[in-house]
This record gives structure tokens, sequence and C-alpha cells, in this order.
């Protein structure tokens, strides 16, 4: 008897594992090669090559399925743009990927472009945690699927985090699939075998408890962090790291909680900035809900438009955590 979402989980699995290596290739190769986006965020050639890649996984195997990703081709086709979609080109062709025109690789990148909320989609973030990405520190490709607004598979590929069965071992692709548990491998060698299910801690104690945060304080508060660290009486030093990568600390039980703070009042969380991370954790024992502990809602299109923040705990000291953001007045 095959499990529910096996099928989908086989191919999210293959397409991360594809995109994250082509990523460790490319950021062992580049330094400065950015695009900078309207927003001002920079985006690089593995970004787009990660979309390219696992939209075309998508597209092949779930033909129907919406794809809501990060990035899109506008500014590829830009004739300015042309040598940096070049590059591209060559990733993937390197890379051992068939048909790769520039045309082509527009076309799957634009396949992730859906950005609406329909009962059936996945989510995808080709690079989370870009600067992490360009200082050659953590980033994470992740790739959820959302059915009538549950996330249903989460995938999430962590190719600069140690293993957690074997520390020596760097690249791991972490997977949780809805009431099945949550799993981390190694990236290499290609042995699903050797996944082992992960869980978050059982601390009940704050003194006794790690937090993890964003390294960028634009994108979370680390003054409202510290505030909190110092109400509840956390003692140990946070963990700072880029990316989703942060649900896999909780997930394994390497930190207790992880909390993003809004540095500004109107900013809304992107969806695939959580997703993965999100079924992970939950699968791995942990709570997540927003700084008022609300659950995130993932259907309200590409943004958790209902939702400010996130807090992330192994579950016991989720309470608590909530109930002092409230009192400090920072939710
Ligand atoms: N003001 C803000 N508040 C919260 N998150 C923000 C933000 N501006 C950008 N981000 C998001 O923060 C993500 C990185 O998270 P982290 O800091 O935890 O590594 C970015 O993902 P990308 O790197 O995929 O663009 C981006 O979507
Ligand atoms: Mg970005
Ligand atoms: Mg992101
Ligand atoms: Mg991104």
């Amino acid at each position: 008897m095959t499990k529910p979402y096996e099928s989908e989980l086989h191919i999210a699995l293959a397409a991360v594992k594809q995109a994250s290596l082509i990523c460790r290739s490319v950021q062992s190769a580049i330094t400065d090669e950015v695009l900078e986006k309207k927003d001002k965020s920079p985006v690089t050639i593995a970004d787009f090559s990660s979309q390219a890649v696992i939209c075309r996984e998508l597209l092949q195997a779930f033909p129907a399925d919406p794809v809501i990703g990060e990035e899109d081709a506008a500014e590829l086709k830009e004739s300015e743009n042309q040598e940096f979609l070049e590059k591209i080109v060559s990733e993937l062709s390197v890379a051992g990927i068939p048909d790769t025109t520039p045309e082509q690789v527009c076309s799957w990148i634009d396949h992730g472009g859906a950005k609406t909320y329909s009962n059936r989609f996945w989510t995808l973030d080709p690079i989370d945690g870009t600067k992490g990405f360009l200082r050659k520190e953590q980033y994470a490709v992740s790739l959820a699927l959302i059915v009538d607004g549950k996330i249903v598979v989460g995938v999430l590929g962590c190719p600069n985090l140690a293993c957690p069965e074997d520390q020596s071992v760097t690249g791991t692709i972490y997977y949780a699939v809805a009431g099945q548990g949550a799993f981390a491998m190694p990236l290499e060698p290609d042995n699903s075998q050797v996944s082992s299910p992960i869980h978050s801690t059982t601390t009940q104690d704050f003194s006794e408890s790690r937090f993890c945060e964003s390294v960028e304080s634009g994108h979370s508060s680390h003054g409202h962090s510290q505030q909190i660290a110092a109400q509840l009486g956390i003692e140990k030093d946070p963990r700072r790291l880029d990316s989703q990568a942060k649900y896999a600390i909780v997930g394994q039980g390497e930190a207790d909680i992880y909390m993003r703070l809004p540095t500004r009042a109107g900013y809304r969380e992107k969806i695939w900035d959580h997703a993965a991370g999100v079924l992970l954790v939950e699968e791995a024992g942990g709570t997540v809900t927003d700084i008022h502990g609300k659950p995130l809602e993932f259907d309200q299109g590409y943004e958790l438009a209902n939702n400010q923040g996130v807090i992330v705990t192994n579950g016991l000291l989720h309470p608590k955590l909530i109930q002092t953001l409230k009192e400090l007045g920072i939710s």
C-alpha cells in the first residue's frame, strides 16, 4: 500500500536535491554575480537555476499543479541581463539538464510565477537566505505542497548544514509529510535508506533553553528578542543563522525556540519562507504560530496576510513565550 503523498514526496526530494547540488556548485564558484531586484534584495544565478530545475521537475510530474515561487524571469528577459541569463543556462546544461535554451529556462522559471491561492499548489523558495548564500553561510532550498490550505509535504535542502546523525557530513535534506513524521538524511551520497527521524527538545525551563533567529536584524528584531530573553531568563547566547535552516535546528533539537519578530508594522511574511519549515517542526513535535499565538494561514495567497511574525518552539515553551510577547507590548 502506498502512503499518502508518496509520489509527491519522491519527486520533491529529487527536485530539491538536484537544485541543492547546483546551488552548492555555484556557491563554490561565484562571489559577486548578483542581480538587484526591484525591492533592492539580491538574487543570484543559483536562485534562478534552482527555481528552473525544480519547476521543470514539477511541470513534468504534476503539470496541473500551480507553483507559487519567489522568483520570476521578467528581469532576465531584459536585454541588459542577457549575459546573466546565459550563465544560468550554462549552469543548468553543465548539471546535465536537457533542452536548456534561454527561452526554455525562462519558461521553467515562470512556471513558478503563480501568485494566488488554489486548493492544491506548491510553494517554492529556490534559495531561502540569499544573503547567507552570498556570505557562504547557511541557506536552504525550500519546497512544500499545500492542499486545502494545509501543508502536506515539506522538503528543505540545507547544503551547508551538518547532518544530525553524523556531524562530519555537511549537507542535509529534511522532509516531512503531514502525519508521517520528520526526517533528515545526507544530501550526498544518494541513499534515502539512511534517513532518520528528528525530534524537537523536551526543554521546559527557559534558563536551559536556546533560541535562534535571523542573522539579518532587518528581517527580525534583535532588540526585541534580547528583551524577551532577559524577561524569560534565557541565558544561552542565541544562535544566528540564515534561512529556514532555523526550522531544521529546532526540529532536530539543537535549539528550543526560533523567533522572527517584525521589524516594521506593514511587513507580511511570504509563504515560501515558512511552509516547508513549519511542517518539519510540527512533525518533529514542535509548535509554530505568529507572534499573537495564531496558527499561520497558508490559504491567503503568497503572503501570510493574517499573521505577523513567526514564533517556533518545542511546544512546551510556547504558551509562556506568547504571553511574554504580549506583556512586553511586542505583540
Ligand atoms: N522586513 C523583512 N522581515 C522579515 N523577513 C524579510 C524581510 N525582508 C525580507 N525578508 C525575507 O527574509 C528571508 C530570509 O530570512 P532569514 O533572514 O531568516 O534568512 C528572505 O528570503 P530570501 O533570502 O529567499 O529572499 C526574505 O523573503
Ligand atoms: Mg529573495
Ligand atoms: Mg526566502
Ligand atoms: Mg529566496
